[in-house]
């Protein structure tokens, strides 16, 4: 198959994922992002790399959001919302992030294929996206791409619906939330 072909089939792949998705799930998120005092983020590789970019829009709409593990990052506390992207929900560092935000009085927050994971049993909003782990023996789904791509990207673009969802909540538009884009690059 050509690269184009490929290219059809990972976006077939992500437009049948969008049904497998829960509305009610993704407002109760959206409603604990807006009335939470810091957001943070946290996920492994790939994942993580998702988290990021969902933090530096959060930023752009003004929301005071952190990625877990930067050395800027501010200090959880009770009422504070950690939002944990990992599609096994069995990532070692992302269970005792869990544990201790939950311990300091903080919600979190659950993006991932397994509810019924050590992170999802953690979680206080879970919201279960579709996909193989990148373990694809532990997972029935059917996926072309290797190990989580498909969860990884899914998970990308239902953090920019959210953006969107916020957006339109908020009356924002992206010439304002360009305002605050970084300008020392
Ligand atoms: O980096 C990753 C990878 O390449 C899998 O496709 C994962 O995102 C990383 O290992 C974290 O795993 P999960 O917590 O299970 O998402």
């Amino acid at each position: 198959m050509q690269t184009t072909q490929y290219l059809a089939e990972v976006v077939e792949e992500l437009t049948r994922t969008v049904g497998l998705i829960s509305d009610e799930e993704a407002e109760k998120l959206v409603n604990k992002i807006l009335e939470s005092k810091k957001i943070f983020v946290a996920g492994a590789g790939r994942s993580g790399f998702m988290g990021k970019s969902f933090a530096m829009r959060m930023m752009h709409m003004g929301i005071d959001a952190y990625v877990v593990g930067e050395t800027v990052t501010a200090n959880l506390e009770k009422d504070d919302l950690l939002i944990i992207g990992s599609g096994s929900g069995e990532t070692k560092t992302l269970v005792s992030i869990a544990e201790k935000a939950k311990s300091l009085g903080g919600t979190v927050a659950a993006v991932t294929i397994f509810p019924n994971s050590t992170i999802g049993k953690l979680a206080d909003i879970i919201i279960k996206l579709p996909g193989s782990p990148k373990d694809q023996s532990e997972s029935e789904y059917k996926t072309i791409q290797p190990m989580g791509s498909l969860f990884e990207q899914t998970m990308i673009i239902f953090y920019d619906a959210l953006i969107l969802r916020f957006m339109e909540k908020k009356g924002l538009d992206s010439t304002k939330m360009y305002g605050k884009h970084a300008n020392l690059e």
